[in-house]
Formats: structure tokens, sequence, C-alpha cells
């Protein structure tokens, strides 16, 4: 496992924002935490880093107790609204995360020239901070996340403000780091975009874990398929399709249900009443429902 943790919380004064959150992340994947605003992601990410101190937190990271100086140098992060010194160059701030990291200068440079070409940022790298756009910034944070060469990856919010062009590009780069054996755990609240690129999903909110799961798993818990009448379904047919516990629409049949087959009987009775089909399409559930029921459920509790 890359990530265990059990019962983590987190008190700022009396608030409560993390209430004894349990989590574990095997190696090597994505791993998404979803959540609303002020859910506790930052907080969660910043405890596992010993940046906050937790209020109770019993864990391990890649196998080692939470806070091992020997495991944090196994570990990048992309803060959320990360800010380097405005006025170094982005390969100056890729180099200062290098020396804090300790790395042997060759080594550095090696991975340096290979980074900057990576996200994309090799013309632009001799630029000072302040000159840089939002995803420029993004880029070069990716950049110093990477350069020790960690084996885990918090990325706080990594698209936030980033252009649709930039976060097709941070995506593949996040697939990238996959692909090399990392463990990546993305923060955010950009649920289109976690559901393309995590394995798994957490969701987090008012501080508690509400729903976690594979992302494949999670969005097919309810898939249904859809047919489409060419113009208005006849009333006993209708009739007929409700009987079945079917969702009747004026032209259209859903029915519940994984494989294509479940239509089957739909498409017999529409054909032997030579009502025409326009469309049969399957309809999954987004993990935006998956999330937005289970951010309702918990604020129903
Ligand atoms: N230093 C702090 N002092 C007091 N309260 C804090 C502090 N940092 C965070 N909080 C509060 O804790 C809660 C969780 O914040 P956190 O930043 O972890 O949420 P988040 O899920 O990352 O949200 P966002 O997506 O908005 O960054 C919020 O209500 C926030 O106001």
């Amino acid at each position: 496992m890359a990530i265990e943790i059990e019962s983590l919380a987190k008190r700022y004064g009396r608030f409560e924002a993390l209430a004894g959150v349990s989590l574990s992340v095997k190696s090597g994947g994505v791993f998404g935490l979803l959540g609303p605003n002020g859910a506790g992601k930052s907080t969660l990410v910043k405890s596992l880093l010993t940046l906050v101190r937790p209020s109770r937190c019993q864990g391990t990271l890649l196998g080692r107790p939470i806070g091992h100086r020997a495991t944090l140098a196994k570990v990048g992060y992309l803060p959320e609204h990360a800010r380097f010194p405005d006025y170094l160059t982005g390969r100056q701030i890729v180099r200062m995360s290098a020396g804090l990291s300790q790395m042997a200068r060759k080594l550095a440079l090696a991975r340096e020239e290979m980074l900057l070409e990576r996200v994309g940022m090799a013309t632009r790298a001799d630029d000072v901070y302040r000159h840089y756009s939002k995803g420029m910034r993004q880029r070069i944070g990716i950049a110093q996340a990477l350069i020790h060469d960690p084996q885990l990856v918090f990325l706080d919010e990594p698209t936030d403000g980033v252009d649709p062009q930039g976060r097709v590009e941070i995506r593949r780069m996040i697939e990238e780091m996959k692909a090399e054996g990392r463990t990546v755990f993305v923060n955010s609240h950009l649920l289109d975009e976690v559901e393309q690129v995590a394995d798994e999903v957490a969701i987090l909110c008012g501080g508690r874990m509400v729903e976690r799961g594979r992302t494949a798993d999670l969005t097919r818990r309810e898939v249904s398929f859809v047919v489409r009448s060419q113009g208005p379904l006849p009333f006993e047919l209708k009739a007929a399709f409700e009987k079945e516990g079917w969702l009747v629409g004026a032209d259209s049949i859903e029915v519940r249900g994984e494989a294509a087959e479940v239509v089957q009987p739909v498409i017999d009775a529409l054909r032997a009443r030579n009502v025409s089909i326009r469309e049969i399409r399957e309809s999954r559930r987004s993990l935006e429902q998956v999330f937005l029921e289970a951010v309702n459920r918990k604020e129903e509790a």
C-alpha cells in the first residue's frame, strides 16, 4: 500500500476539518480525492506530509509511519495555489527543489532537462516566474514535484485555473507518471477530469469519507439502456412497458441493466407493433451523479 491511514482527525481550533478519516491507496495508479470546497482535501494531504499537525493520526506512507523523513524524500508535492518566489526562473525553481532534495548534481541536471521538456516548458524555462501564465506555473509546479523521482506524488488541484488545452496536457502528464509506476494522488473538485484519469476515487465531504471505490464500479452501478421510438409510443405499449417496471416517456423506454440484452424485449415489442426505433443508447451514471448523491446523503444524515 502506498498510503494507509486510520481515523485521521484535524481540528483548527473548534472547527473539525477532518473527523476520523480512514483510507488506503494501493501502490501504482491514480487515486482521486474528490469533494466540495472546504471538504478537507488539502488538510488531508498536508497532514500526510506533516505540513499541518493532525489532532489524531495513525498510518503509513510507503510502508513507514507518517512523518518518517526518509519516506518524505520519496514524495513529490504540488500544493494548491502553489506560489514560488516570482523573481526566479522556472529552471531555478526546479533546481531549487532538486537542491532541497539533496540530489546529485549530474542526475539533477539530467532530470531537469528531461522534465522541462516533458512539461512543455523547455523554451520558456529561463523566463521569470512572474511572467508565466497560470498554466505555465502549474507545469513548473509539476516539474519541481517530480525532479527527485518520487514514488508517490500529491497533486492538489493540478488543473485549477488552467485552460482546456492545458488540462488535457496535465492529464497526459498524470498518465505518464502512472506509466512510470508512480502512485499519483490527485485532489480535485473537477469530477469529469478525475473520472478520466483516476483508477480509484474517494469522496470527502465535511471532513468525512462518504463514498469510495473504483471509478468504473462507481459509475457502472447504475447502467441503463434507453430506447427511443420514432414518434410517440402507442398507449397500450406504454401501459405494458410500465407494468414491467420500466421508465416510460412519450417516446422513450429506459431499462435498467448492464448488458445490451435487457432491451431485447422492448425491441421485440416495438417491432411487433411496427413502431420504428430512432435510437438505442447506454446511459451510465457519471461520477458527477455519484458525487452529488454522496454529498446529498451526507447533508441529509
Ligand atoms: N489554517 C486553517 N485555519 C483554520 N481553518 C482552516 C485552516 N485551513 C483550512 N481550514 C478550514 O478547514 C476546512 C477544510 O479546508 P481544506 O482546505 O482542507 O478543504 P479543501 O477540501 O481542500 O477545499 P478547497 O477545494 O476549497 O481547497 C475549511 O472549512 C477551511 O476553512
